[in-house]
């Protein structure tokens, strides 16, 4: 059988004056499954989650919700969206649970049952009497979430949901979001310009970049292609990288980009070019391993050129 997708992005453009930020995009979300949105700062996320949430307007194409056109159907469409996660508006001098009902009221039909199931959903039931501004920043963003899972949505989009919490906060924020993914089929979009957020918490990643959508796979390809590159100094070399539309990430002392392996010889001697020097370039998921050989005398490096 055919699993029909949730939400479809199709031919979808935006041009703000004369400049084309998203670029005839296709992407089909579907249920039960967390796919991440990455790119590098100014790629064209925002742009295309505001469209998709039907915030702004595309100049081509169509978002389809759940089958409904917002073109045409844009009311009912809509209403199968769950509310954007971003920095979750919340009363901080009122209890999770008042802050519930008050938005509970912005939605039809949303029940008691309902507003205590999603606290159940989001692990909050010990807490949800208590003010919001006892809440530590991992609870608020639970609470957002559960906030935008009371009128049932088949769509979320969560955009950088993951800002300023510490690893456990993220782990436990990332085991909340696919239990509701999973026992509820929603639909998640989780946007982020982290390769690192994105790896641990979605099954499937759609790349972006310069308004286009440039890959979609699944998240253990994309891990394949991950390097390591510790380089001096890392700055330069991450700007430079950037701006040729690699992701990038800091990582210990030097820098994880997302690029298979064919391109690693043209990207040192890019660097080198640029009097970046290169300590070491190693597979990303090597590292540890490699670490341990090292220290038992089997190290291996896939290049490297010191200066
Ligand atoms: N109203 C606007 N007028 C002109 N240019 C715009 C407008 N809104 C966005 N842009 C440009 O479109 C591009 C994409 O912006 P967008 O905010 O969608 O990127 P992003 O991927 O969300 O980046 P970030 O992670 O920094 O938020 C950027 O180059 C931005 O400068």
């Amino acid at each position: 059988m055919e699993i029909k997708p949730i939400v479809e992005l199709k031919n979808l453009s935006k041009t703000i004056g004369k400049k084309k930020i998203i670029d005839q995009l296709d992407l089909s979300l579907y249920p039960g499954q967390i796919t991440g949105f990455l790119g590098p700062n100014g790629a064209g996320k925002t742009t295309t989650i505001r469209m998709m949430a039907g915030l702004m307007k595309p100049t081509t194409g169509d978002v389809i919700i759940d089958g409904l056109s917002l073109r045409s159907n844009f009311e009912l469409g809509i209403s199968k969206m769950g509310a954007i996660v971003e920095n979750p508006e919340l009363y901080k001098f009122m209890s999770g649970y008042k802050n519930l009902v008050h938005f509970a009221r912005m939605h039809h039909n949303v029940t008691k049952k309902r507003i205590d199931e999603v606290i159940r959903q989001v692990g909050m039931e010990k807490r949800i009497h208590e003010k919001v501004s006892t809440y530590s920043l991992g609870m608020r963003q639970r609470l957002g979430l559960a906030q935008a899972l009371l009128n049932n949505p088949k769509f979320l989009i969560l955009d950088e949901p993951t800002n300023g919490l510490d690893p456990a906060g993220i782990r436990e924020f990332r085991t909340y979001l696919r239990k509701i993914a999973e026992e509820d089929g929603v639909s998640v979009l989780v946007s982020s310009h982290l390769l690192s957020e994105i790896e641990l918490m979605c099954d499937r990643i759609a790349v972006i970049q310069n308004g286009k959508l440039v890959a979609i796979r699944e998240v253990n390809a994309i891990e394949e292609s991950q390097y390591y590159i510790e380089v001096q100094p890392v700055d330069k070399a991450r700007s430079l990288l950037s701006d040729k539309g690699i992701i990038v990430e800091n990582y210990q002392d030097g820098l994880l980009i997302n690029v298979e392996q064919s391109a690693i010889p043209t990207i040192v001697e890019q660097l080198v070019k640029q009097n970046i020097a290169i300590y070491a370039v190693s597979h990303h998921r090597k590292t540890l391993e490699e670490q341990f050989l090292e220290m038992t005398g089997g190290g291996q490096v896939v290049e490297s050129n010191s200066k």
